[in-house]
């Protein structure tokens, strides 16, 4: 038995949700990029859970169900305020989706049905949560979500309180779309493995938002933001990037398993970056993206992946950076749910074998012995 470190190459389950053949990025068959152009991010959860885009009344029937699950039960809010408010938002999105388990009566109910009743009612309550300790954080009251909007309306609205601005509604909508589903990823993988236990959707959850907030995965649009704040100026962008790769220290951002000539979803959030700065008056931070974009293409051949340009994006829409991975989670919990529901249709637990390095033939030495 010979281990492949990191399962690079690994093909470990079958799956008709999305694929990524020749760099191209497909949901259900359908190019993203036609995807982030024309759908809206409630299309593609549909998409996503039902294998086929939505009639219009189909997905007013979609939205009906995230506004009336929108809310999360009254205890969990007060959890909420007891939590440190300077605690790291992904833990607290992963304690608060594990807690909702305890207020669902058929968490443990896995018929189709009611595991995708219970995904519609996660993607309705996930923005809710997360706006809502963004703001308790604050010493501010959780406003309750509205009615008949989006859900990108809804969460930019449950942020600030204030009426979103349609281009920034737009924006985060797009963003979502773009982050939904993502083949085999860590973070769905994770989820699959759980769910194949027989488990719960809350616990599969669990797992994936445990496995997207490392910086290697869905955390590094947080590192990112970071990294260009340490940069701070253009002119800092090249001594930085050059101290960096002299280091041998990774950065945020670039690379991928599977990419090896460019994430498909990244042109379409640089795309989002350069409006979002022209619309604010300010090019700074695409500026200097840009050039960190060059800078690590021309001497590294690392293309940016999906949370590089999201940084900039997320930021010029007025958002926090530590909640960035919390809307990555937002965008794939359709993806995650949807992954869920496939691997019970035709289940069996996923137990690879390890190689074994350790030593062999040992005695057993009683403790006095020692
Ligand atoms: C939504 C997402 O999860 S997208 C990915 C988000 N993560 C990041 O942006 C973090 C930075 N990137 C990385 O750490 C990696 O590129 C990963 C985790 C995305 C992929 O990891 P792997 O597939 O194991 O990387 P891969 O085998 O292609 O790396 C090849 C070489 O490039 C280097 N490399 C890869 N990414 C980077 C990077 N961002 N900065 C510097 N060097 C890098 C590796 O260290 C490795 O060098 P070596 O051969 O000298 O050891
Ligand atoms: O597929 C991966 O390894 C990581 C990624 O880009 C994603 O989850 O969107």
């Amino acid at each position: 038995m010979t281990a492949i470190k990191g399962l690079e190459g690994i093909v470990a389950a079958t799956s008709s949700i999305s694929s990524i053949y020749d760099g191209v990025l497909a949901y259900r068959g359908i190019n993203i990029d036609d995807l982030a152009e024309h759908a809206c991010y409630e299309e593609t959860a549909y998409l996503l859970w039902y294998g086929k885009l939505p009639t219009k009344s189909e997905l007013q029937t979609l939205g009906k169900k995230l506004s009336d699950y929108a809310p999360v039960p009254e205890q969990l809010l007060e959890q909420l305020k007891v939590y440190p408010k300077d605690a790291n938002t992904m833990a607290v999105l992963r304690t608060a989706v594990s807690a909702l388990a305890l207020y669902d009566e058929q968490a443990d109910d896995n018929s189709w049905e009611c595991n995708q009743e219970k995904a519609i009612k996660l993607q309705a309550q996930l923005p809710t949560l997360i706006a809502a300790f963004a703001r308790i954080r604050e010493g501010k009251e959780p406003i309750a979500p509205l009615a008949n909007v989006t859900l990108s309306h809804n969460f930019l609205y449950m942020l600030s309180g204030e009426e979103p601005d349609p281009v920034a509604v737009r924006a985060l909508d797009q963003a979502l779309v773009l982050h939904a589903d993502h083949e085999l990823n860590a973070s769905t993988f994770s989820a699959r493995v759980t769910i194949a236990t027989l488990s719960d959707i809350y616990s599969g959850v669990t797992s994936a938002i445990g496995t997207l907030k490392g910086p290697l995965h869905g955390g590094a649009n947080e590192a990112v933001m970071k990294m260009l704040n340490e940069i701070g100026t253009l002119d800092q962008a090249e001594p930085y990037i050059q101290r960096k790769l002299t280091n041998k220290e990774k950065i945020m951002g670039f690379g991928h398993r599977v990419y090896k000539n460019g994430d498909p979803r990244a042109k379409h959030l640089q795309k989002m970056s350069r409006q979002l700065s022209l619309l604010n008056g300010d090019t700074t931070l695409y500026d200097i993206s840009i050039k960190v974009d060059g800078l690590v293409s021309s001497q590294k051949g690392l293309r940016p992946n999906v949370d590089f340009y999201s940084a900039s994006v997320y930021t010029l829409l007025g958002i926090p950076s530590d909640l960035f991975t919390p809307i990555f989670a937002i965008s794939r919990l359709s993806g995650w749910t949807a992954h869920i529901l496939e691997q019970l249709e035709d289940n069996r637990i996923i137990r690879p074998r390890a190689e074994y390095t350790g030593p062999n033939n040992q005695q057993y030495i009683p403790i006095d012995l020692r």
